[in-house]
C-alpha cells in the first residue's frame, strides 16, 4: 500500500504559512507540531493558530501535541476539527481513556512515544487508537538525524497491528529523507512525517526542487520497498 506523506510545517515559513500550506497540497496530511517549552525544550504554536490552519489548509490536519497535560488540552485540539490528534504517551494520565475522548470528539486518536519509551504498553489498547507515532528523533526540533535504534519498536508495532487486524496507522517522525524513508517503510511505517526534507528549498532558490517535487521523491523512494 502506498505510504501517506505528512509534511511538518515546523520547517515552513511561519510568516507565510498559508502559502506554505498550499505548497504541499499534493501530500496526504499536514503535520502540525504543537510544543509548549515544558514537555520539549521548544515553543511553536497553540490552539488559536491551529484553528486558523484548520480553516485554510487544503489538507486534513495531523496535529502532534508535544505538551504536558495532554488530558486537558488534546480534546480542545480535537474540537477544532483536526482529522487526527496525537498526544504523547508520557504526558497523559490515562492514554486509553484520552484516546476514547478524542474519538468521541470526532478525531482520529493517536499516541506518540519518544525514542526511549517502550511500545509494549501502547500495544495493549490497539482497539482504542487509530495511529501509533514512533518518534525517530528526540522530539523538539526539526533537522535532526534519524535514529535507527528505534526500528525494533517500529517492527514490534507493525507485527502487533497486523496480528490485531485493526486499521491502526503507524507513523514515523524525525530525520526522514529519501534514504531513511526506506528503512522506516521496511520496518512497517505507513505514514511518514517529513519537515526539513520537504521544505528545505524555498521558492526562487534557482535549481533547488520545491515541496511538490520533494513529496514526489519521498513517495518514489517508499515505493521501492517491496
Ligand atoms: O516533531 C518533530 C520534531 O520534534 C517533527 O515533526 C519535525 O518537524 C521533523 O522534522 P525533520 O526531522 O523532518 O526535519
Amino acid at each position: 500500500m502506498p505510504v501517506r506523506i505528512s509534511p511538518s510545517i515546523l520547517s515552513a515559513d511561519f510568516v507565510n504559512l498559508e502559502r506554505d500550506l498550499n505548497r504541499i497540497s499534493d501530500a496526504d496530511l499536514v503535520h502540525v507540531d504543537v510544543m509548549d517549552n515544558h514537555f520539549v525544550p521548544n515553543l511553536t504554536l497553540g490552539l488559536p493558530i491551529v484553528q486558523r490552519i484548520q480553516e485554510v489548509s487544503p489538507l486534513p490536519l495531523d496535529v502532534h501535541l508535544m505538551i504536558d497535560d495532554a488530558d486537558r488540552w488534546a480534546p480542545l485540539y480535537a474540537e477544532t476539527g483536526a482529522y487526527s490528534v496525537t498526544f504523547s504517551a508520557e504526558a497523559a494520565r490515562d492514554p486509553r481513556a484520552l484516546a476514547k475522548t478524542l474519538r468521541g470528539a470526532g478525531a482520529r486518536a493517536a499516541v506518540a512515544i519518544k525514542p526511549g519509551t517502550p511500545v509494549e504498553p501502547v500495544l495493549k489498547y490497539l482497539d482504542d487508537i487509530d495511529m501509533i507515532l514512533v518518534m525517530t528523533v528526540e522530539p523538539g526540533f526539526g533537522g535532526q538525524s534519524f535514529m535507527d535504534d528505534t526500528m525494533p519498536k517500529l517492527r514490534a508495532a507493525r507485527e502487533a497491528i497486523d496480528a490485531s487486524g485493526r486499521d491502526v496507522w503507524l507513523e514515523v517522525d524525525g530525520g526522514i529523507n529519501d534514504t531513511t524513508i526506506l528503512t522506516a517503510v521496511e520496518n512497517g511505517a505507513d505514514t511518514i512525517v517529513a519537515g526539513s526534507s520537504v521544505y528545505a528549498s524555498k521558492p526562487g532558490e534557482g535549481t533547488e526542487t520545491g515541496p511538490a517535487e520533494r513529496i514526489a521523491a519521498l513517495r518514489a523512494a517508499a515505493a521501492r520497498v517491496a
